[in-house]
This record gives C-alpha cells, sequence and structure tokens, in this order.
C-alpha cells in the first residue's frame, strides 16, 4: 500500500504548501484529491513521485520509507508512475506504439515483451488504431490517452492523475472516466486529481480534501461528498447528483448514469 505520513512541505522555508498531511491510499480503490487552484494537489503529487523532498514526513511503499536514493526511486517509479496534466510533458513525438514503449526499452525489456505490453496499454486505452501514426497527428486527447499508456505499460501498481480530462470534449471525458474505472478494475490502483466535481464523484471511492495545504475532511464518496459547507469553505462545489439530492430528497446516486437509470424506473 502506498501511504504518506506526517507530510509538510514548503517551497520557500517559510510558508508551508503542505501541511502535516497523512493518507493511506488502500487498493482496489479510485482515490481522489480535491482542492480548489493552489491547495496543493500537484505539489503532493510531486512528493509522492519523489521530486520533491519534504521537510517533514515520509512517503511510504509497502510498509517501506521510499528513499531518495537513483537506485531507489528507479525502481518505485516502475510501482508509483504520474501522468502529468499536459500530455506534451511525456510523450518524445515518435510513432504511437513506439512511443508507448520507450520507457520498456530504456529499461531493457526485450522486444516481445514491449511488444504485448504496448499492445495490452492500447487496447486498454482504446487506441489500438493509432499505434502507427505519427504522435504529432494526434488529437490533445488522443496524446492524453497515450501518455496514459506509456505509464500504464509499465504495468505500476499505482498510477497518479492529475486532472486526466482537463481539455477534453464531454464525451472524451466520459471515455476517460470509464477508462478509469476499467483500470482500476485489472487492477491498477488509481490516484486522481480534477476540478471536474461531477467527474470526480462519479469515478472516486474514497476522496480526501486539501483546503491550503491541510487535509480538511476524508471519507468513502457518499459520506464525503454530502459535507457540502466544507466543499464550499474549500472553494469548490458539491456535484449536481447531491445538491439534487440535498434539495429535493431523492436517493443519492452513485453515478450519472445510475440517476437516469433510477429516473427510468429501471
Ligand atoms: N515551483 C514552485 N515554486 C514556488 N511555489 C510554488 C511552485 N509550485 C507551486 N507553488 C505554489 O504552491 C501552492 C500550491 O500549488 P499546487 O500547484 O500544488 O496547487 P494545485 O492544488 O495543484 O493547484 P491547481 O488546481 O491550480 O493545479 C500555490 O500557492 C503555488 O503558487
Amino acid at each position: 500500500m502506498l501511504q504518506v505520513k506526517q507530510v509538510s512541505f514548503s517551497y520557500d522555508k517559510e510558508n508551508l504548501t503542505l501541511k502535516d498531511i497523512s493518507m493511506d491510499f488502500k487498493e482496489g480503490l479510485i482515490t481522489g484529491i480535491l482542492g480548489a487552484n493552489g491547495s496543493g494537489k500537484s505539489t503532493l503529487m510531486k512528493v509522492i513521485m519523489g521530486l520533491l523532498l519534504p521537510q517533514e514526513g515520509q512517503v511510504i511503499y509497502n510498509g517501506i520509507p521510499v528513499s531518495r536514493t537513483k537506485k531507489a526511486l528507479y525502481h518505485y517509479r516502475q510501482q508509483v508512475n504520474m501522468v502529468f496534466q499536459n500530455p506534451e510533458q511525456q510523450l518524445f513525438y515518435t510513432l504511437v506504439k513506439d512511443d508507448i514503449g520507450l520507457a520498456l526499452e530504456n529499461l531493457g525489456y526485450q522486444p516481445e515483451e514491449i511488444e504485448r505490453r504496448v499492445l495490452q496499454a492500447m487496447k486498454m486505452l482504446d487506441i489500438e488504431h493509432l499505434g502507427d501514426k505519427p504522435l504529432q497527428y494526434l488529437s490533445y486527447g488522443q496524446k492524453k490517452r497515450v501518455a496514459i499508456a506509456g505509464m500504464l505499460a509499465l504495468q505500476p501498481n499505482y498510477l497518479l492523475l492529475d486532472e486526466p480530462t482537463a481539455g477534453l470534449d464531454p464525451k472524451g471525458r466520459q471515455q476517460m472516466a470509464q477508462t478509469m474505472k476499467k483500470l482500476v478494475k485489472s487492477g491498477t490502483n488509481i490516484l486522481l486529481t480534477s476540478h471536474d466535481m461531477d467527474l470526480m464523484y462519479d469515478c472516486c471511492d474514497y476522496a480526501y480534501l486539501l483546503n491550503k495545504g491541510r487535509v480538511v475532511t476524508e471519507g468513502e464518496k457518499r459520506e464525503f461528498f454530502q459535507q457540502v459547507a466544507l466543499l464550499e469553505e474549500a472553494g469548490l462545489e458539491a456535484p449536481w447528483i447531491v445538491k439534487l439530492h440535498q434539495a429535493l430528497q431523492t436517493p443519492l446516486a452513485e453515478s450519472e448514469m445510475d440517476f437516469f437509470k433510477k429516473l427510468k424506473g429501471e
């Protein structure tokens, strides 16, 4: 299991950006990290990835604090990996299938194994048809999928997704939500940040709320998202399903799809 224990971090040694953060990212779940702009989500992700060193506290993987040595980070990042908000940061502009296999190639995997994993990752992301295309011909949403496939090919235990639906159209957003659910079912644990509260409600099993670098609440989906006052205090809004439930006392649906099914009496 991946854990963050009493982590505090400051960029300038004066103001703390993360304040005494503790989180347990349980397996088999999509865990959401919610917070307004500047609340510290990306900073926390970078601390988890070992890209930033916290002044206090530790990141713990399978019971062992993640060491900062090059060798330890190399192994850790095959187990815990991150897809940045902007796919351009992670792509190298070759053919799609070569880009997805690049990290495996660098790690010295055999060509047959690379091909097998690349195909598997492309299938998972529904981009098999794009394998032979040069990356520069892809749309933004397609590039996002390629960036995720590249990380997935490493078969990480945990995948950190920072705003995976930013810049996607409604269909792309829906597809990404489905993909995340598929990934978690296939055994990849997901940590997710997004400002899209409806998406977070739809996807997350468990969530943490950050306000000015502090965890102000955490909990399982249904309880978590009904804390409207805390969400608003942190600069966020409750998902529409929760608002409707609270205003009209309708049963609380698990997702948009579930809501419409209930409405139709299915
Ligand atoms: N490299 C940096 N140097 C100094 N301060 C930084 C740096 N990166 C982020 N910050 C500051 O740290 C705070 C948290 O930023 P962070 O990017 O982690 O927030 P966030 O919750 O991810 O925001 P957003 O939702 O806008 O992506 C902000 O006040 C930001 O200005």
